[in-house]
């Protein structure tokens, strides 16, 4: 599984920027924010061609271990093969993902977690650098 972050500490409106590469022969990846791997506020997965989804974002949400309802995202700007970098800030009612074209959404914040403290990634993304700011 690829690198974890633990007591990150990120408040509501500080940003998380989390530049890393995604390998040319990349199905999927999955970035999780949240408290701890069971409580996870945004489960961002970007399916290049995974699970029937073609160059589609799926985001979801795990509450103590459980899996919350699905969100697809049409926007897809990622390609194998490329480094990228992708924000993510919260408040107490949603996360916003900016993507690499500056492409802008929102993810319900479903727990209301205030303090985002872990963050994972799996799959076919290889973490260069965590930025807190
Ligand atoms: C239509 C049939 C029934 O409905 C489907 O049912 C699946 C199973 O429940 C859901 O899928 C699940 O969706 C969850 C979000 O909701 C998580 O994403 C979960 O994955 C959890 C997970 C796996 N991992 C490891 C990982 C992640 C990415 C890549 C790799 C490895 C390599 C791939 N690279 C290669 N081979 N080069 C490994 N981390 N977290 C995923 O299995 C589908 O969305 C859902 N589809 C729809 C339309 O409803």
């Amino acid at each position: 599984c690829g690198m974890v972050c633990n007591n990150m500490g990120v408040k509501a409106g500080k940003r998380v920027g989390v530049k890393g590469e995604i390998p040319a022969s990349a199905k999927s990846f999955v970035l999780n924010l949240g408290k701890d791997p069971a409580n996870i506020v945004l489960h961002f997965n970007p399916r290049f061609d995974a699970h029937g989804d073609v160059k589609t974002i799926v985001c979801n949400s795990k509450d103590k271990g459980e899996w919350g309802a699905e969100q697809r995202e049409s926007a897809f700007p990622f390609q194998e093969g490329s480094h990228v970098e992708i924000f993510f800030t919260h408040d107490p009612s949603n996360l916003t993902i900016t993507l690499p074209n500056n492409h802008q959404f929102k993810f319900p914040n479903r727990s209301g977690l205030q303090v985002i403290d872990f963050l994972n990634a799996e799959g076919d993304f290889i973490i260069k650098s965590v930025q807190l700011e």
